[in-house]
C-alpha cells in the first residue's frame, strides 16, 4: 500500500478496478466449532491453510491490475491515533456489550489490537455465570470479514457503511466506518446506515445486494441481508445527491437456500453489454417481483412492478446479454454451481472477470461466449497479458474459499473504478 490519498469513485460493476479494499483471511475463520458454525453463518468449517493459498491467488491478479489496500492495515493506522482508537472501542464496548473490556483493549498496541478486534477475545471467566453461558468469545472473532464486500459500499464519491442482518458482522461495519471517517486514506463523502436508521431494527443492508450499474442507476437485492426499509433509505440518500433522474431497480430474494443471501450470488456483470445470471431466478418466472423506482430531483416520482431485472435495465438503455450460471443445458449443474458461487463475478475491467475454478459448466458458458479461460497462476507469472485479451475469465482455486459462502466479488470492496 503506497501513502497517498485517494478520491473513492466507483460509477459501474465493470470499468478498470483502479484500488480495492481486501481483508487476508487469518485465524478467525477458523475459530469456531461444528456447535457455533451456523451462528458465524457458515455452513461448514474452512481448511485455513488451503483457503489462504487459494486467496493468495485472488490477491496475487489483484496486486497486479490494481492497488491492493488491506483492511488490517488501515485499522492499525486508525488505532495509532489516540483519540480515534478511544472512538472505536467505546462503540465497540456499547454494541457489543463489553464495557468491562475497555481499559484492557485501550492498552494494547494498534497492531494488536487490530488484531484482537478481527480475530476475537476470549472471556475473562470468573464468575459462575460466565462460566455456565458456555461463550468462549468476549468480542467474537470476525469470521466473514474476508468478504469485504458486505459492510461497505462505495457509490459515486460517498462511502456507505452498511447496518449489518446479523450482529456477527456489526463489529466489520464499526471498523470500516472508522476507517473512512479517519480520512486518513480515502477522500469521499461518508454515510452510515446505522447513524442514520433511528434505531430501526428492520433496516437492514448489506453490499453483496448493491450493484452500481450505472451513475444514475443502481441495482438492489431485497432479501434475509438487505430490507425494504434499508433500501428505502439508501434511495432517500442517494436521491439528495446530484440532480436529474435516477433509477433503482430492486430485486426480491429467496430467504433460502443461504446461496441466496445476496443478489451477487445470483447476478453480476461481466461487460458492459454482459450479465452472469442464475437462470431460475433472474430470467423464469417466480413470485420475487422486480420493482421499479424512479426518482427525480430528490423525490421517488414512481414505483412499478417490472418484468425482471434485464428488462428494467433494458428500458434504460443498458441492453445485457446474459450468460447462464452452471450452463443452459442442466438445471441441477446450475443449483450446484449457484451454490458454490457460480454467478458471483468480480470484473477487474470491461470483459475481464475472475470467477472460481471449480464451476466448469459455468466456466463452458463462457467460453461459448468468447470469454477465454486463464489461471490466475498463469497471470500472477506474467504468462498472459491481460491488455491483449480482449475478454477473459482469470480462475482461481476454490475448494475452501467457497464454504465461506461467497465468491470473487463478495471478497472484494471497489474504491476506485476508472
Ligand atoms: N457478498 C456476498 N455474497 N457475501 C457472502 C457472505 C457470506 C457470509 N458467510 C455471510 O453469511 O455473511
Amino acid at each position: 500500500m503506497t501513502e497517498s490519498k485517494i478520491t473513492l469513485n466507483v460509477q459501474s460493476e465493470v470499468g478498470k478496478l483502479e484500488a480495492v479494499l481486501l481483508h487476508y483471511p487469518g485465524p478467525e475463520v477458523e475459530n469456531m466449532t461444528p456447535r457455533n458454525a451456523e451462528r458465524a453463518l457458515y455452513s461448514d468449517i474452512l481448511n485455513l491453510s488451503i483457503a489462504q493459498k487459494e486467496y493468495d491467488q485472488l490477491h496475487g491478479v489483484l496486486s497486479k491490475t490494481s492497488r491492493v489496500y488491506e483492511v488490517s492495515d488501515l485499522l492499525t493506522k486508525v488505532l495509532e491515533n489516540d483519540i480515534l482508537k478511544e472512538q472505536l472501542i467505546q462503540k465497540i464496548g456499547e454494541m457489543e456489550q463489553v464495557p468491562g473490556y475497555i481499559d484492557y483493549l485501550m492498552k494494547l498496541s494498534p497492531r494488536n489490537l487490530s488484531k484482537i478486534l478481527i480475530e476475537g477475545l476470549p472471556i475473562n471467566i470468573n464468575t459462575l455465570t460466565d462460566y455456565l453461558r458456555e461463550e468462549y468469545y468476549a468480542l467474537k472473532p470476525l469470521y466473514n470479514f474476508y468478504f469485504t464486500r458486505d459492510a461497505s459500499v462505495v457509490i459515486g464519491n460517498n462511502a456507505m457503511v452498511c447496518k449489518m442482518a446479523n450482529s456477527v458482522r456489526m463489529r466489520e461495519s464499526l471498523i470500516m466506518n472508522a476507517i473512512f471517517k479517519s480520512r486518513l486514506f480515502f477522500d469521499s463523502n461518508l454515510f452510515n446506515i446505522y447513524d442514520i436508521s433511528d434505531n430501526n431494527p428492520s433496516v437492514k443492508v448489506e453490499g453483496g445486494d448493491i450493484l452500481v450499474i450505472r451513475d444514475d442507476i443502481l441495482l438492489i437485492g431485497n432479501g434475509s441481508r438487505t430490507s425494504s426499509q434499508g433500501i428505502d433509505l439508501i434511495v432517500e440518500e442517494f436521491c439528495k445527491t446530484g440532480s436529474g433522474k435516477k433509477h433503482v431497480i430492486v430485486q426480491q430474494l429467496p430467504e433460502s437456500p443461504e446461496s441466496f443471501i445476496h443478489l451477487d450470488m445470483v447476478f453480476t456483470m461481466l461487460d458492459t453489454n454482459t450479465a452472469m445470471v442464475y437462470k431460475p431466478l433472474i430470467m423464469n418466472s417466480s413470485p420475487y417481483q422486480t420493482v421499479y423506482m424512479q426518482i427525480e430531483d430528490g423525490k421517488v416520482v414512481k414505483i412499478s412492478s417490472s418484468g425482471g431485472i434485464l428488462n428494467s435495465l433494458r428500458k434504460l438503455g443498458v441492453d445485457l446479454e446474459p450468460v447462464v450460471c452452471g450452463g443452459k443445458a442442466d438445471e441441477w449443474d446450475q443449483e450446484r454451481e449457484q451454490w458454490h458461487s457460480g454467478a458471483n463475478f468480480l470484473a477487474i475491467a470491461p470483459g475481464k472477470v475472475i470467477s472460481y475454478a471449480r464451476n466448469i459448466h459455468t466456466l463452458e458458458e463462457l467460453s461459448k461466449n468468447g470469454f477465454e479461460i486463464v489461471t490466475a497462476q498463469d497471470v500472477i507469472n506474467e504468462k498472459y497479458n491481460l491488455d491483449t485479451l480482449s475478454k477473459c475469465v482469470i480462475t482461481i482455486e476454490g475448494s475452501e474459499l467457497p464454504r465461506g459462502g461467497g465468491g470473487p466479488r463478495c471478497m472484494t470492496m471497489p474504491l476506485r473504478r476508472s
